[in-house]
């Protein structure tokens, strides 16, 4: 994988084959046909000699082939002092030795060698198993360092100790910015999901980088002080498809401006004998070409979300010249492509055009329409509140109490699932009530209520205090710049200790009035019903200090605070209105939805014609069931509403499919991470649209880096069978319903096909099934164990064998075979296993504590009197989220 083709090569630097076949030979590199595989530093020189006709210092062109590196190993010269100061500079280490890499040893000590090295120098190195060693003297490419090295600046870096090994970046299926760290050696992750630094930094600048046009050899060959050098991996055969296709796009442009004489025709020719060659072969083409433009754009208006043809025909470039810029930096674009705003950005910069963008969804903006349009009988509405607060603080208790009715007892875990709005009436004055739950898993929800909302009910037991999810719905709350009253509620319990409340809200800012702050709090007993009128008044106060007011003439504008797909009736969406009047009959478009509305029923059941601001309503007519937290407008006509709502439907489907189709390199290195990542495959089915928002958030967020939820799947209303044929199709997925149960031939279905069907009815008890589900998916983790800890009395070198350190253990045991590592004044410096464990002369397999031993270890015989050898061993653990 450390090798590139010529082939891939001249894509790349969009030269022939046999030009840079010629140019390899002519270097002396071991090529013979464009497939030819050459090292990525030979391709660096090889590229820079082809374009420019320059060599790296120092580089000679060998009359004669030369034996093929192992690896190179270079010294400071004349510096003799076999101490840590020795240095020695560059190790080249190639696919053998990768794959010795690949042993734990390497791989879990990246920085080893170095250690080991300064230790033991030369000798060590050249015995280390599987790497052979030639001196610079034999060969080539140290010749390159060597002579390198008398360049004043380079020698600079070049002195510096320690070793560097240049070592290619692991072998990655998709990654395709490869990342060489030179001073790092060998510390690469494995499969490194960042993004690669120069790409990402080039983005952020908008820079792009210049993968080979650049002086990449002396990236490579010189290039020490670098941190790191970003190649394209042409082993990715996405991106070798792609850049193919590219590449004959631009040949056949190339051809087609030639033949229409727009190229400088003898001098091209003469370069590129291939091109001279299809020329004459392409005698009977047509002499046709596109007319280009020559017209230079220096500013261009366009939509927000523009595709790369519409951005290249504004900005008067070719789809390839965009595609162009985007792919050197790491982003891959189809014609098709929606285009981001960062993109936009970069593209702007490199074509040179200043770049004003609109947004198409304003056209699409029903709402911002609506509110540009000013209200003329502005008339008193009533207040909308939504009481927030900890579980089990009384929300439900005290919404049940103000309406004198019992909602709390009906559901499971009472625990309230469900946003509901309903009216009071206190002194002739109507208060909207929108109950929303109080756990996080509603988070979601409950900020959306508070967006409805005019004032919020922070409710907090007088015996209980502030609990996390009081404070979580004050934050809420100040975010949305909402005002809001505190309920002391449980007064009548004899632990009430309301002064408390008031301390603990004081610290966060939120002062009683009473106490020379802003806040009213009032104290309650949803039980005994004491405070409730207070309470009702306080609301009507601060609602009066507001001014909250709407105009009845308009037409309608809504909120939708929940909805669900009901037998009968269709779509239902519960609206609380926010503006206008809404009437049996109008047409309306919520979102992506839209329909005439059919009927209109009160929270008491009541069907009406007509509902004014601030009232909550069940409404029916819509042909889908809208989101929950939309916002519905009425209409002037059908057409109106159908046509916009299918605009935005489609404007929508759109930018998800861009979404879905379009990979950055990055993403598509993320993605193959993610490919390695595990995750469920979930349907969801519940009862109603706000349960089911509730339910995905929470599931979104349960994730981590390794394993995720896949929700291919998702809606309001019963499991059926197509949601069991699709779970079917994806392996290991299961069906989560909320509030639904399968009826009878789902159930079949889904034993037949062996799908799960898990059915809840208290959406924590789902999320923390799917949390442990995932848990068990995650891959162990792995930690060290250390087994035991010997200490170097005495070392003896034994002919060809080595070294072996006469050793007593200090602590725990010895094993024979474990990993073990030589700690030198409490550094490590290198890492490997017991090779051979003796106890007099004979072998043993485990020494214990306080017992002498022989101890070989691994590759290793700079031993010393005083190390300490360390044996551990990993400890697999199940991971939990
Ligand atoms: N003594 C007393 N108990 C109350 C009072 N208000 C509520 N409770 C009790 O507290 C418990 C929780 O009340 P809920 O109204 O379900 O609380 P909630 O905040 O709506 O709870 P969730 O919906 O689970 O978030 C119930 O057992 C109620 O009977 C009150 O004023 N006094």
């Amino acid at each position: 994988m450390d090798k590139v083709r010529i082939q891939e090569i001249a894509l790349e630097a969009g030269l022939s084959n046999n030009e840079l076949l010629d140019k390899a030979k002519e270097l002396g590199f071991e090529v013979k046909a464009a497939n030819s595989a050459i090292s990525m530093d030979e391709a660096g020189i090889l590229v820079d000699y082809a374009i420019s006709g320059t060599l790296p210092k120092g580089f000679k062109k060998p009359e004669e082939k030369k034996p093929k590196i192992k690896v190179v190993k270079k010294e400071e010269p004349k510096s003799e002092e076999p101490s840590a100061e020795e240095t020695v500079e560059t190790t080249e280490v190639k696919a053998e030795v990768e794959k010795e890499q690949a042993a734990p040893i390497e791989e879990s000590k990246a920085e080893e060698p170095a250690a080991e090295e300064k230790q033991a120098p030369k000798k060590v190195a050249k015995k280390r198993k599987g790497i052979s060693v030639v001196t610079p003297q034999e060969e080539p490419a140290a010749q390159i360092r060597k002579a390198s090295e008398e360049e004043a600046p380079i020698k600079k870096s070049l002195s510096r100790g320690g070793i560097k090994i240049v070592r290619k970046a692991k072998p990655e299926p998709v990654k395709v910015a490869k990342k060489i760290s030179l001073e790092q050696t060998g510390s690469e992750p494995v499969a490194s999901k960042k993004k690669p630094k120069k790409i990402a930094e080039a983005r952020e600048t908008g820079e792009k980088l210049d993968i080979f046009n650049g002086d990449i050899s002396s990236d490579i060959s010189s290039g020490f002080g670098e941190e790191e050098v970003v190649l394209l991996d042409f082993s990715d055969k996405n991106i070798y498809e792609e850049m193919q296709r590219q590449e004959q796009k631009r040949k056949e442009e190339a051809k087609k401006r030639e033949n229409a004489g727009v190229m400088g025709g003898k001098t091209k020719q003469a370069f590129r004998p291939q091109q001279q060659r299809s020329l004459k072969r392409g005698g009977k083409r047509k002499k046709y070409v596109k007319e280009v433009s020559t017209e230079v754009v220096t500013s261009v208006e366009i939509p927000e979300n523009v595709r790369v043809y519409e951005f290249a025909e504004k900005v008067n470039k070719s789809v390839g010249d965009v595609v162009k810029v985007l792919f050197a930096l790491g982003m891959m674009v189809t014609k098709n492509d929606f285009l981001s705003k960062d993109e936009i950005e970069i593209l702007a910069e490199e074509f040179e055009v200043e770049v004003t963008t609109m947004n198409p969804l304003d056209e699409l903006d029903y709402v911002a329409a609506y509110d540009a349009v000013e209200d003329e009988q502005l008339e008193e509405r009533p207040p909308v509140i939504t009481i927030m607060g900890h579980v089990d603080h009384g929300k439900t208790s005290l919404l049940d109490k103000i309406r004198s009715a019992k909602v709390a007892d009906k559901e499971a875990g009472g625990i309230t699932q469900h946003v509901g709005a309903y009216q009071v009436e206190k002194d002739g004055k109507k208060i909207t009530f929108v109950d929303t739950p109080g756990h996080e898993a509603f988070t979601e929800m409950r900020s959306r209520g508070a967006q409805a909302t005019d004032i919020v009910i922070i409710v907090v037991a007088a015996d209980d205090g502030v609990m996390p999810q009081t404070k979580e719905a004050i934050s809420h709350t100040k975010a949305a710049d909402v005002p809001m009253i505190i309920a002391v509620n449980k007064m009548d319990k004899p632990a009430a200790n309301p002064d408390n409340v008031k301390a603990q809200l004081a610290e966060m800012g939120i002062t009683p009035i009473d106490w020379g702050g802003e806040y009213e709090f009032v104290p309650v007993s949803a039980h005994t019903g004491m405070g409730i009128d207070d309470l009702l008044e306080t609301i009507l106060l601060q609602a009066e200090v507001m001014e909250l007011e709407a105009d009845p003439t308009r037409k309608a504008k809504a909120v939708v605070v929940e909805s669900s797909l009901e037998k009968g009736f269709g779509p239902v969406a519960n609206v609380i209105i926010k503006n206008g009047t809404l009437r049996v009959g109008d047409n309306a478009i919520v979102g992506k939805t839209f329909g005439r509305i059919k009927a209109i029923k009160l929270d008491d059941g009541t069907n009406v014609k007509e509902i004014g601001p601030s009232t909550p309503a069940a409404i029916v007519g819509l042909n889908e069931v809208p989101g929950a937290g939309e916002t519905l407008i009425v209409t002037d006509s059908e057409k109106e509403a159908r046509e916009l709502a299918e605009k935005r439907a489609e404007y929508e489907r759109e930018k998800q499919l861009s979404k879905s189709t379009k990979a950055s390199l990055d993403d598509l290195s993320e993605l193959i991470a993610e490919g390695k990542l595990k995750s469920l495959p979930v349907v969801i089915k519940a009862d109603v649209q706000g349960s089911l928002e509730a339910i995905k958030g929470s599931l979104e967020k349960l994730k981590n880096e390794e394993v995720k939820v896949n929700i291919i799947h998702e809606g309001v209303g019963g499991v059926t069978e197509s949601d069991v044929t699709l779970a079917n199709a994806s392996e290991h997925s299961v069906i989560l319903g909320f509030n639904v149960r399968p009826t009878g031939a789902v159930k079949n279905k889904a034993k037949e096909l062996g799908v799960e069907i898990k059915s809840y009815s208290i959406i924590y008890d789902l999320i923390d099934d799917v949390r442990a589900l995932l848990g068990g998916m995650m891959s162990p983790v792995i930690s060290e164990e250390v087994t035991g800890q010997a200490e170097v009395r005495e070392t003896f070198v034994v002919g060809k064998i080595g070294t072996i350190a006469g050793c007593k253990v200090s602590d725990g045991v010895i094993t024979r075979g474990s990993k073990a590592r030589l700690i030198r004044d409490g550094v490590v410096i290198y890492e490997s296993k017991i090779s051979s464990l003796k106890r007099f002369s004979e072998d043993a397999r485990e020494v214990k504590s306080g017992y002498e031993c022989g101890i070989m270890l691994e590759n290793y015989n700079d031993l010393k009197e005083g190390d300490v050898i360390e044996t551990f061993k990993d400890v697999e653990e199940q991971a939990v989220l």
